[in-house]
């Protein structure tokens, strides 16, 4: 069989930038699409020149890229010429090689959000597209509300496409704007689209997640024969999202029938840094990256349960349906009230300790089992599983006691009479027969009070003695907490994340039914964990 090319269109820049709550600098946009481009998609749609100030600064100063780099506009508006209309030409004045520009297919939209008759948006889309293909810029029509236009309106609809394709677009976009449309209709209707003499070489599709089916209906347009998908990393986009290419472009490259029929720009050994290039983006946003997100989420390839684990050691192809390093994933065998041995034994063998001793390997078992029914949860926090295990087979060496702490929380009002907050903390340890007692203010970086726990983190990481050295580069970046009992039965489950300066994270949890005292316990860990894979029972400890 003659393989296709399949091009990739990333719209991160631009829809994902229509997310709620995403807003990308300048620097941040040159991040994300030097990763797109070493990724290897087609088209890095930048954004909508003259906009906003951002997107103008990026377009001023336009990255050079492999990748066709695209400016997004709208079509123009009626009663003026192509050539004068203002935000037309602002978004062909960024110069890019390719110009994206959305118009409408959708008859209601026309005459209810235009406000025109339906013969003046044609004329428009026409006008428009005449007017880019003439500077010698390739053209791509975004058709907006596509499906929803062919249902209300077929005829309309397609005229709209032909009239943006007869004026020079090389590439007409089927978009599915509201989500509304499920795969079965969409694999129709583009085959109609097909039908009506537009060649799938010259058809995209563009996809919103609010169905849940952002992707499938990519995939429907592709098995009727579209040949540009669009999408975004992580399936940003406005509402629910666009197609997320963080699934599509592994799919592409690793299912059938597409894996055998297609070529796209993403080669084998650029699909090894999905993980990575999904990870920037959480990165830059400050979001905690979605763990059960396909192929590239920590969870993607994790196996809980006992009789899982237990096949995984086996064979990992009994639970997985590719291998977990082609995206740059990692297979993991958490431990939970759902393990078996099989599970233990991996985990262990993970954390470089080998126990041959079958009743030890229950002990740890019924230990971390009882521990769950009191409200801990090991299999998001195998930093305190692994020194819970270290403690029952007796491999946990001791670095220092805490012999005491202390949390307090003032609210005052100071002499301008403006309420304030203070934190302070007080960490009493023992390392080797000698007391360190430490004192510190919660306090951020932008000088406000941290709260409590922060206060508490600082004075436990204040002065370890001969520890120090090895906790300076641990820093805290999540803070879960879960009450996991109601009523005055209520327990306190906090689980920690912290990263270190050698690029790994890790997660501990502290239980209680007082917050402090379950953030403190999730702290201490952090810190034995740290300490326990440093080596620091060469510096003494027993
Ligand atoms: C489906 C999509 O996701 S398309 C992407 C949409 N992206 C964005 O809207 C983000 C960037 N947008 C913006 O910054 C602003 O909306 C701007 C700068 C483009 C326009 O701002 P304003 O001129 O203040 O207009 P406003 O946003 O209020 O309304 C949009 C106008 O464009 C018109 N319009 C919408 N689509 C089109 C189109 N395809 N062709 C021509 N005109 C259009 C609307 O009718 C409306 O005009 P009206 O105010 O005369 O009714
Ligand atoms: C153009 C676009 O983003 C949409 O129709 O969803």
């Amino acid at each position: 069989m003659s393989r296709e090319r399949l091009y990739l269109f990333d719209t991160t820049l631009r829809d994902g930038q229509q997310t709620q709550g995403v807003q990308f600098s300048a620097p941040e946009k040159h991040r994300i699409a030097a990763a797109l481009d070493d990724l290897g998609v087609d088209y890095i749609e930048g954004g909508w020149p003259g906009a906003n100030p951002t997107d103008s600064e990026f377009f001023d100063a336009p990255p050079k890229t492999r990748a066709t780099f695209t400016a997004f506009g709208m079509t123009k508006r009626s009663g003026r010429s192509a050539e004068n209309d203002d935000v037309l030409a602002t978004v062909l004045n960024a110069g890019t090689k390719s110009v994206c520009l959305v118009g409408k297919t959708h008859d209601f939209h026309v005459t209810t959000a235009l406000g025109v008759t339906l013969e003046e948006n044609v004329t428009n889309i026409a006008q428009s597209f005449a007017h880019i293909v003439a500077q010698g810029r390739e053209a791509l029509f975004d058709a907006e509300h596509f499906f929803d236009g062919y249902k209300s309106n077929p005829d309309y609809a397609l005229e709209c496409l032909h009239a943006a394709y007869t004026a020079g677009a090389r590439w007409i976009v089927l978009c599915d704007t509201n989500g509304g449309t499920l795969p079965g209709e969409v694999y129709q209707i583009t085959l109609k689209v097909i039908e009506s003499g537009i060649p799938g070489s010259h058809l995209g599709i563009h996809t919103h997640d609010d169905t849940g089916n952002a992707v499938a209906n990519s995939l429907a347009a592709v098995n009727a024969g579209a040949r540009q998908v669009q999408g975004t990393l992580n399936g940003l986009g406005e509402r629910c999202g666009n197609a997320n290419l963080t699934t599509l472009i592994p799919t592409f490259l690793l299912k059938e029938p597409y894996a055998s029929k297609f070529d796209t720009g993403v080669t084998q050994d650029a699909l090894k840094g999905m993980v990575k290039v999904s990870r920037m983006l959480d990165d830059i946003l400050n979001r905690v990256p979605q763990r059960a997100a396909p192929y590239v989420g920590a969870s993607a390839f994790a196996h809980k349960a006992g009789l899982h684990a237990s096949a995984i050691l086996k064979d990992p192809t009994t639970y997985e349906h590719i291998v977990p390093e082609i995206v740059g994933n990692a297979r993991i065998v958490p431990m939970s009230n759902q393990a078996g041995t099989s599970n233990l034994r991996s985990r262990l063998s993970d954390m470089g300790m080998d126990v041959e001793d079958t009743s030890a390997l229950s002990r740890v078992l019924d230990r971390i089992k009882l521990r769950e029914a009191e409200g801990y949860s090991y299999d998001s926090a195998q930093a305190s599983f692994e020194l819970e295990a270290r403690r029952e087979v007796g491999q946990m060496p001791s670095f220092f006691d805490v012999e005491r702490y202390r949390a307090t929380v003032e609210r005052r009002r100071d002499s301008r009479g403006r309420m304030s907050h203070l934190s302070e903390a007080t960490v009493v340890v023992n390392i080797g027969g000698e007391r360190h007692l430490s004192v510190s203010e919660g306090m951020l970086e932008d000088g406000a009070d941290g709260g409590p726990v922060n206060a508490l983190s600082k004075a436990l990481a204040k002065d370890l003695g001969p520890y120090q050295g090895l906790i300076e580069d641990m820093e805290l970046v999540d803070y879960k907490v879960r009450i996991t009992q109601g009523g005055t039965e209520a327990r306190t489950r906090v689980i920690i994340d912290h990263e270190d300066g050698q690029g790994r994270r890790w997660s501990t949890v502290g239980v209680s039914s007082n917050i402090i005292d379950a953030s403190f316990e999730a702290l201490l860990d952090a810190i034995l964990w740290k300490l326990v894979r440093d080596g620091a029972h060469a510096l003494g400890a027993q």
